[in-house]
């Protein structure tokens, strides 16, 4: 098709040639490239580029909003399709104080980083509730996914926290949207997987922000224990504003999750390796924000929650930082591992969340499948509550295998390097496969887990992945991008024809 030659000319449409960005994502494991690169100015542009080949024919173009690129299995990317980098959009971002607690806002491209809103709603003394624990991530592409982090207990995912959207939907139609007008867009939008428009506006809810963050870290040698003390700190919304937790494997898990924590820690694990009983450690992560008010003593509200928990006896450390350089934490950790080129390697990632009832069994499982001496990267886990998300997005949660629906469910991440002077080609083969594996058990009803951020490779394992949302899942695909031109990179749809349609 002559169309995507490029550089080429489309009316007003500059399109440029493919760069080498326009096929990598943060995994490293696949690299589709498109055939043309769009750097819009404004939503018109996309409109018009999604107008045209929705209209058109004998086009199969596929187009692929690319954010910031950190995907892991090449979902922002368009195979001889046209990526659209949307880090070209003006990064406008304007603040709104409201009167009440609850109705301050920002309105945000959907190209701009979580970084930036950060930077620029302090400026106000405020910032969003939701966050995820990495910030350097555009604000569409977590939106279209969930957007998961310490937070989400309390303030549910980044998806509960906007209030509108504007859109550009495969149609090309550019559409405001929110819980009340054009709902039936905004809610598919939000954990849509970028199937159904382009997010090019968001409005998102902030609120207060506290000057300082008190930042906590508590060590367990058993699992039970520390999943029933983050059990407690979640039962405590009023008290605790962030929880989060890891499975130390390793030294190295120990070192690379406390690069930037700014306290030392007297914590020497003995990882024994003898036997077949390897010893594993875990680390419980909470915050309360301080806003330094007199009323409230932080320090006395952290001695009292600890005197609850069950950690192991003087291993409870905890630091007050900045509020910015709390949510910013994991910058020390790339900043770190890049120093050591060991960020720009392969990410075999797996993260999913697992209902309360087969949490135990998923660890097992987890553990019998990676060899913990030779694991580099981290073991996120923490428990999520499941009222906290809108059932009318269109994120995907566990059903709980039929069990009666709980509400605790845990996010595991297993968010594993390959660095490759120690695993090459053949070994990250063996990751994948192990990865696959680990997957398909975990997702077994007998567990009950469903994949978050996964591409899975076939419709018939999407339609198992949405279960019973699937068929309201297609019919939003009907409705919003009737060809299937949008985010080809998550291979959920085959791009169709206009003729056939
Ligand atoms: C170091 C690191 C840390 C992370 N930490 C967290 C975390 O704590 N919590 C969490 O929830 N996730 C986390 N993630 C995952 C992250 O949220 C997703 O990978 C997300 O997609 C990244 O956003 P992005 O801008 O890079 O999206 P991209 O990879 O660019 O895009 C992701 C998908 O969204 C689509 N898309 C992108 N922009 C838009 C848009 N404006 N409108 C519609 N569709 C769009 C793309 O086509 C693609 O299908 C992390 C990832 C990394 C690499």
């Amino acid at each position: 098709c002559k169309f995507i030659q490029s550089p080429m000319d489309f009316g007003p449409l500059n399109f440029h040639q493919t760069t080498d960005t326009s096929s990598l994502d943060f995994g490293r494991i696949v690299f589709d490239s498109p055939s043309a690169v769009l750097r819009p100015q404004s939503p018109k542009e996309i409109s018009l580029l999604l107008g045209f080949l929705s209209a058109s024919s004998f086009s199969k173009v596929t187009v692929a909003a690319r954010g910031a690129g950190h995907s892991i299995d090449g979902q922002a990317q368009a195979l001889d399709g046209i990526v659209i980098e949307m880090d070209s959009l003006p990064s406008t971002i304007s603040i709104h104080r409201g009167r009440e607690s609850g109705s301050s806002y920002a309105d945000v491209s959907g190209g701009a980083l979580w970084i930036e809103l950060l930077r620029e709603s302090l400026r106000f003394g405020l910032a969003p509730r939701s966050w995820t624990d990495y910030l350097y991530l555009s604000v569409g592409g977590t939106l279209s996914n969930g957007g998961i982090s310490g937070q989400t207990f309390k303030h549910g995912p980044q998806i509960s926290n906007v209030l509108q959207l504007d859109v550009v939907t495969g149609k090309g139609e550019q559409v405001t949207c929110s819980p009340t007008e054009s709902s039936e867009l905004f809610f598919a939008a939000l954990g849509g997987l970028g199937q159904f428009g382009i997010i090019t506006r968001a409005r998102i809810l902030l609120q207060d922000a506290p000057p300082k963050v008190k930042w906590v870290r508590a060590f367990y040698d058993d699992f039970e224990t520390f999943t029933e003390d983050q059990e407690l700190l979640v039962a405590m919304p009023d008290a605790v504003d962030y929880v989060e937790g890891f499975i130390l494997l390793n030294e190295q898990s120990l070192h690379s999750s406390s690069v930037a924590f700014p306290s030392h820690l007297e914590f020497t694990p003995e990882f024994d390796s003898n036997g077949s009983n390897y010893r594993v450690y875990h680390c419980i992560e909470f915050a309360i924000h301080d806003y330094q008010v007199e009323s409230t003593d932080v320090e006395q509200v952290v001695t009292e929650i600890s005197r609850k928990m069950s950690h192991i006896p003087s291993h409870f450390y905890s630091v007050e930082v900045s509020y910015f350089d709390f949510l910013n934490r994991v910058r020390m950790e790339e900043v770190s591992l890049r120093s050591r080129g060991l960020w720009e390697v392969a990410h075999p990632w797996l993260n999913l969340f697992v209902p309360k009832s087969g949490i135990r069994e998923f660890k097992d499982l987890l553990l019998d499948n990676i060899s913990p001496t030779d694991f580099e990267g981290l073991v996120l886990i923490y428990p999520l509550l499941r009222d906290k998300w809108d059932a009318n997005s269109s994120a995907v949660l566990p059903d709980g295998g039929g069990r009666a629906e709980e509400q605790v469910m845990y996010i595991v991440g297993v968010l594993r390097s390959a660095n490759p002077a120690t695993c090459a080609a053949q070994c990250l083969r063996d990751l994948l496969r192990r990865r696959r594996r680990v997957a398909k058990v975990a997702t077994d009803p007998r567990i009950g887990a469903k994949q978050y951020l996964a591409r899975h490779p076939s419709q018939g394992q999407w339609q198992d992945h949405f279960g019973r949302h699937w068929d309201r899942f297609v019919a939003r695909k009907a409705q919003f991008d009737p060809l299937s031109i949008l985010a080809p990179g998550q291979g959920i749809f085959p791009r169709t024809y206009a003729s056939s349609s």
